[in-house]
């Protein structure tokens, strides 16, 4: 049953702490709350003010609503952000804003989402357009997976080559454009994230998912021979090779013009699913590379299958493959790693949702919008509890999409569950609650002209 009256709960990701007025609410002009994020005011109706914290930490936000105005107080630019979205939450359709007191801040620091390039480029200005889209709840981390065996995805100056491999009619590009981004077009995506709070995390992926990589340049496989492209979706027939120093001139180029192209703290170097690649081979070239994010000013976030290898500080895990206990991840968490949270089987938004759903795959099992809600990353791997956690991410893999509305079909409705476990308390956590308040988002969709999944387990308007 849909409640009938707005009330300050109807917010994703549910926050911290509601507390309502009754009887008492402020209505705004319906742009009034998009003309903020524009332009933040101090004074008006709606005012938004940084003061000192107390106890809301750098992206925590107070928003208070009476009868006669709405104030908006956050320690950091941040937070002033984040309670907007709040507001604009509230304020859809009707403008009626109820009255009360949010106190809210999220439970982790990274909420992420990633977005494969690789196997179905999307362009910086579809790009930017996801961003709006994520932003709305809360999502400030957007990783994108830049590199893989049907394409290479950013421009590596020395390196033309890289770029012109992928497309054709596989699970390459096949959108209009250069099918890559630029390093103008990377710093435009990047800095239209920053401006939304939203940290850019590039992956280049190694030493495995490299084949676009040697069919561009021959010297970097064992033999030096071509290889022949691939846009099928097959994994783990690639391998930079461990012994040779080529790999590692090439490697560093890479590295070091990403990171000086990335503002974040992080790069992601990838690691997964290198079945072409010798144990010991593995560990050795991990050993050369992931010191080179720090040597470049990042911290290295690689898939979990690098805690095998010695770890340098301040190394982040990304657990994915649930079939792996995530053994060494435990190990890595007890020699001080952090981890953040992707298992398929919950978070992987090209899941399909159910045996209907036309695009997507089925590997780590069917994630209906419940399974990726119903979960706490605090509770899913021996040995990795909440204090080592960074976050929770939700990747969205492109071998089966062919555009944004693929994108958007299989990011919502589920995107809003796993940015509801990455910012609100286990302890403010309720399905029901959720599905409830999920509820309003079809019309908004809707109306914003985002494609979405209708979800048979909400009661959709
Ligand atoms: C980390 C990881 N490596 C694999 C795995 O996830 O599954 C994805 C499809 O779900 C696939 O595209 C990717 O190459």
């Amino acid at each position: 049953m849909r409640p009938q009256t707005k009330r300050l709960a109807d917010v994703i990701p549910a926050p911290a702490l509601v507390v309502p007025e009754p009887a008492v609410s402020f209505t705004v002009a319906p742009d009034a709350v998009a003309a903020l994020a524009a332009a933040p005011r101090a004074d008006g109706p709606i005012r938004l003010a940084l003061t000192d914290a107390d106890g809301l930490g750098p992206e925590g936000y107070r928003l208070e609503i009476t009868a006669t105005g709405v104030t908006l107080r956050a320690a950091a630019p941040a937070g002033l952000f984040w309670g907007v979205q709040t507001l604009r939450q509230l304020a859809a359709g009707d403008g009626v804003l109820p009255g009360g007191v949010i106190e809210d801040r999220p439970r982790f620091a990274y909420r992420g989402a990633m977005l494969d390039l690789a196997r179905h480029f999307f362009t910086a200005a579809e790009i930017r357009a996801h961003i709006d889209l994520l932003v709305q709840f809360k999502i400030n981390h957007l990783h994108l997976h830049l590199t893989d065996d049907q394409g290479w995805r950013l421009e590596i100056p020395g390196w033309p080559r890289l770029t012109e491999v992928g497309g054709g009619p596989g699970t390459g590009c096949d959108g209009a454009g250069p099918g890559f981004l630029t390093l103008a077009d990377y710093a435009e995506v990047v800095a239209y994230a920053a401006e939304r709070f939203v940290t850019v995390v590039p992956e280049i992926d190694m030493p495995g998912h490299v084949n676009a990589a040697l069919v561009a340049y021959p010297e970097l496989t064992a033999d030096g021979q071509p290889v022949a492209p691939r846009t099928d979706a097959e994994v783990g027939y690639s391998s930079l090779v461990a012994g040779k120093e080529e790999t590692y001139a090439f490697v560093e180029t890479v590295l070091k013009t990403v990171a000086d192209a990335t503002p974040g703290p992080y790069l992601h170097i990838g690691g997964d699913e290198c079945l072409s690649t010798t144990a010991e081979d593995y560990r050795a070239f991990l050993s050369r590379v992931l010191p080179l994010p720090a040597k470049y000013g990042k911290r290295a976030i690689g898939w979990h299958e690098i805690a095998a290898a010695d770890l340098p500080e301040g190394t982040v895990v990304q657990y994915w493959r649930p079939q792996d206990e995530g053994t060494n991840v435990a190990a890595a968490v007890a020699a001080g790693h952090q981890v953040i949270m992707a298992p398929a089987d919950r978070t992987y938004l090209d899941m399909k949702y159910d045996e209907t759903t036309p695009i997507g795959l089925d590997w780590a099992g069917l994630v209906p919008v419940r399974r990726a809600y119903d979960w706490d990353p605090a509770d899913r791997l021996p040995g990795v509890p909440e204090t080592a956690l960074l976050g929770v991410a939700a990747p969205l893999w492109s071998e089966t999409l062919r555009s944004v509305a693929d994108l958007q079909y299989l990011t919502f409705p589920r995107l809003p569950a796993v940015a509801e476990v990455s910012w609100t308390p286990q302890a403010g956590r309720d399905w029901d609650s959720f599905a409830e308040r999920l509820a309003a988002f079809g019309p908004r969709w809707d109306a914003a002209g985002v494609t979405w999944f209708r979800a048979p387990e909400i009661d959709w308007p």
